[in-house]
């Protein structure tokens, strides 16, 4: 339930561009029919409407990708039309919300009219659309319903699918938020460092579409180093530093430029503002 510059479109990018669900087996939904068509069509999607409540009947796995300001009125539709045509059977799904900072016992409420469900809390980031996000997910453990065999099936299929886009861990809700701070926002952080490091580049003279190939191969190198050698990152950048050469000048900098505390209070305040959106 969602559109093409959504993070609907990135998971769907992320499944499809992974083999792991042909078009045809995706359904989506969004307010707009005729957005819906014109960006959805080129990813060969072409299971599209408008009606939330036939998709839930219809589909075993549903992500939920709305805003969260969005739920009240969605959560209101289905309710309408759960009191007008009868309750869905949702014992044999799950519903995957995507939504930052709403808490699983919010969404059992606001979806209480689905009756007997299983719900799933997920913070996903965009860089699955390359295969390599991060994904963490959690579902409610004291819920008076033990998981039937299928919904076991379908959560372990959640998993494979969460997985093949990149990282995917399994945590405890209270973690979520922090998570949030820290890898759903973190991307935008790194864009910026990124973008940063091509200007700083490009004012000492390279030309900017160098400067951005050789910053984000930078990061990426980097990134990869920590994740493939598993030394601290402080190991891998006293390697880089020689003593009194150039590195070491520009860490200083960086420190003056308190880099560590500033990235540390964006994660600090990004998690913050997820606790407020519940
Ligand atoms: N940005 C990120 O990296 C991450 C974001 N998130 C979460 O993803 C969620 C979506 O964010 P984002 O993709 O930026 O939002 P967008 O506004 O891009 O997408 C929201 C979509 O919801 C659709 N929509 C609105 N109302 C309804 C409805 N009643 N029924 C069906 N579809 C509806 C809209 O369709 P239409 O335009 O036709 O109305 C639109 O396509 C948020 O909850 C956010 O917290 C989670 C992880 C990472
Ligand atoms: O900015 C947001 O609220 C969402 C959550 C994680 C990334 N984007």
């Amino acid at each position: 339930m969602s559109n093409e510059t959504s993070n609907l479109s990135t998971l769907t990018v992320g499944f499809i561009g992974g083999g792991i669900l042909q078009p045809d087996q995706i359904h989506v939904t969004a307010t707009n029919l005729s957005n819906l068509t014109q960006r959805w069509s080129p990813l060969a999607v072409t299971h599209l409407g408008t009606d939330n409540f036939a998709l839930i009947e219809r589909c075993t796995i549903v992500f939920l990708c709305i805003k969260p300001q969005m739920l009240p009125a969605f959560s209101y539709s289905i309710d309408v039309r759960v009191k007008k045509e009868g309750r869905p059977d949702c014992t044999n799904k799950l519903i995957v919300s995507i939504l930052a900072g709403v808490t699983l016992d919010q969404l059992y409420s606001r979806l209480s009219c689905l009756g007997t469900t299983t719900i799933v809390r997920t913070m996903p980031n965009t860089p699955m659309q390359v295969g390599l996000g991060c994904t963490v997910y959690c579902s409610a453990k004291d819920t008076d319903v033990t998981p039937n065999d299928t919904v076991k099936e379908l959560y372990s299929s959640l998993k494979i699918m969460l997985g093949s886009l990149g990282k995917a861990f399994e945590v405890q809700e209270n973690q979520i938020n922090a998570v949030t701070g820290l890898a759903g926002c973190g991307p935008a952080y790194v864009y910026e460092f990124i973008e940063a490091l091509a200007d700083g580049g490009v004012k000492q003279g390279i030309p900017r579409a160098m400067a951005l190939q050789l910053a984000a191969q930078t990061v990426m190198g980097a990134a990869k180093m920590v994740l493939a050698t598993g030394k601290h990152p402080a190991v891998l950048k006293d390697e880089v530093c020689s003593p009194g050469g150039a590195t070491i000048h520009g860490v200083h900098a960086l420190e003056q430029g308190s880099m560590r505390g500033t990235v540390m209070n964006a994660v600090e305040k990004a998690t913050k503002r997820s606790e407020e959106l519940s």
